[in-house]
């Protein structure tokens, strides 16, 4: 089976903590359904906070239609959790030997084809494979809090781990929107961690000499290089801080203080007094606001940075271009081409989300304009005028516009647009647009465009081929039978005074 190939339905978590209920999160938006299994008390209330979380910052995230949720369920045993499994992401405490025994079970009770994967933050696979009788399926899939926004996952393989493992698992990865890492060498804490540890551990030196605190710490990273990371990295960011020369020109005038006492890169003794320090000063910095209440403004910051990395340059930046990529495989999905008895094309469906949102406290005019435009192109694709169509240098342009605005769409409402035929010439496509909330059939938004086929190398119109006649015909039939949609053909005027 190649990576391709390998598309779970049912996947199921083993330990349903901060790492485990994100993941399910992450499974249930992308359409799959989520088996969880954890004995702790909490777990179900837990995975349910934590799914709401990730629903709220997807809508926010992700404005284009999605896959239908799958369903989230808590199982009572491990046997139960593992019945029908297609994927297995282990995400129990970080200890050994509390791994290697549930491991050995969930192997025991699978067929060998199911793919496993470890949450670990730092165990090695090689040591977490060896006690499996199926050690090839086996592979760490090391994930970033939290998971359902984060896209990073790294994957390492053990000494046993088949490529055959590492590439489905990896291509499982990516089509469920994250950006994965393959770190080629085993070694303790993977990449991302020996970075993040490196700092973290500076961090504890300088909070027990008594340089800074906690908040001084953040501060130093959240003003300055935090925000460079976010879409450079440290070696991208260096090369430009050599100017044009380059990373060369930066070694040869910053290396010289990699010899100098800077840094110490060693753990301090957790001491009681150091933990207290270190917990009294976070508490301080918290300034009272509760987990929750951060966890909210680190989703909505989150949501907001990776929105904004996706509008730069062409394709998105970072974790920009992982969202656009993830999006494109989305698109349309909602707009399930269907033509309805009454001629009416589904050609957009979707959530409205937080920065289409304007000071007015509703969808934002030009938003209408690029939903719209990408319920015609799904009008056109249902036609056979899709990408491969425009590809043989042929297509249509929009040479006229009216928008309408009737109501309002809010932060996080699910809206569609049905789309008519009302007429067509040898040349032309008459099109009408409706845009409502899912489930009223009350307009908030109509569109009314004129297009025309073109010989895009010619650069002038050209009649529409029979080969895209026919269906354009299907969809206008119905005008023949049906009244034009109310607003069809009006002009802007200012109402009649009596
Ligand atoms: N918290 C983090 O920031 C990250 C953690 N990880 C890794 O993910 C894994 C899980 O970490 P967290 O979710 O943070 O831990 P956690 O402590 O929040 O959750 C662990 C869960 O496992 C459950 N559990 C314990 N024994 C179990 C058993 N026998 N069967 C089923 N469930 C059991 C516990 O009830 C608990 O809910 C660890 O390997 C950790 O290194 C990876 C990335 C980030
Ligand atoms: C602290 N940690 C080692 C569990 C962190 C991670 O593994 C990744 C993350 O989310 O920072």
């Amino acid at each position: 089976m190649s990576g391709q190939d390998f598309s779970p339905r049912r996947c199921v978590l083993i330990g349903g903590g901060v790492i485990g209920a994100g993941w399910a999160a992450r499974f249930v938006l992308n359409g799959l359904d989520a088996v969880l299994y954890d004995p702790s008390a909490q777990s179900r209330a837990r995975a349910q906070a934590i799914l709401d979380m990730a629903r709220a910052a997807w809508m926010r995230l992700l404005p284009g239609a999605l896959p239908a949720e799958g369903r989230l369920h808590l199982a009572t045993t491990l046997e139960e959790a593992l019945e029908g499994a297609d994927f297995v992401q282990e995400n129990l405490p970080e200890i050994e030997t509390l791994k290697f025994d549930v491991l050995a079970r969930i192997d025991a009770l699978l067929p060998p084809s199911v793919p496993i994967a470890s949450s670990t933050s730092g165990l090695l696979p090689t040591r977490l494979q060896a006690g499996l009788r199926h050690p090839e399926r086996f592979v760490v899939g090391h994930p970033f809090n939290p998971v359902y926004l984060l896209p990073l996952v790294e994957i390492c393989g053990g000494e046993q781990t088949s490529a055959e493992t590492r590439d489905k698992v990896a291509a499982f990865y990516t089509a469920i929107g994250m950006q994965v890492l393959h770190v080629r060498k085993e070694v303790d804490g993977f990449i991302a961690d020996r970075l993040l540890e490196a700092l973290w551990r500076e961090g504890l030196w300088l909070i027990e000499e008594g340089v800074a605190t906690t908040a001084e710490l953040d501060d130093a990273i959240r003003y300055g290089a935090g925000l460079r990371w976010a879409f450079m990295g440290t070696f991208l960011t260096y090369r430009l801080a050599g100017g044009d020369a380059g990373m060369k020109h930066f070694l040869a005038q910053f290396g010289p203080a990699l010899k100098l006492p800077w840094t110490k890169l060693v753990a301090p003794e957790l001491t009681d007094e150091l933990i207290e320090r270190v917990a009294s000063q976070s508490d301080t910095q918290a300034a009272g606001v509760s987990v929750r209440d951060l966890e909210s403004l680190r989703d909505e910051a989150l949501v907001k940075i990776i929105r904004t990395l996706a509008t730069v340059g062409p394709q998105g930046y970072a974790a920009g271009a992982t969202l656009n990529a993830f999006a494109a495989r989305h698109a349309g999905e909602g707009a399930d081409g269907s033509v309805a008895a009454d001629g009416t094309l589904t050609s957009w469906r979707g959530m409205v989300p937080l920065d289409w949102i304007d000071y007015n406290g509703h969808m934002t005019e030009h938003r209408y304009l690029q939903v719209f435009g990408e319920a015609t192109d799904h009008l056109l694709a249902a036609i056979g005028a899709g990408p491969d169509y425009v590809a043989t240098g042929h297509s249509f342009y929009t040479v006229e516009t009216h928008l309408r605005h009737l109501g309002q769409a809010h932060e996080g409402t699910a809206i569609m647009v049905r789309t008519r035929v009302l007429d067509a010439d040898g040349k032309r496509l008459h099109i009408f647009h409706t845009l409502t909330a899912v489930g009223d059939d009350t307009p908030l938004a109509t569109a009314e465009h004129m297009l025309i086929h073109v010989d895009a190398a010619q650069g002038r119109s050209a009649p529409i081929p029979d080969t895209l006649a026919s269906a354009i015909a299907t969809l206008c039939a119905a005008k023949e039978a049906l009244p034009p949609p109310e607003g069809a053909g009006r002009a802007i005027a200012m109402p009649r005074r009596s």
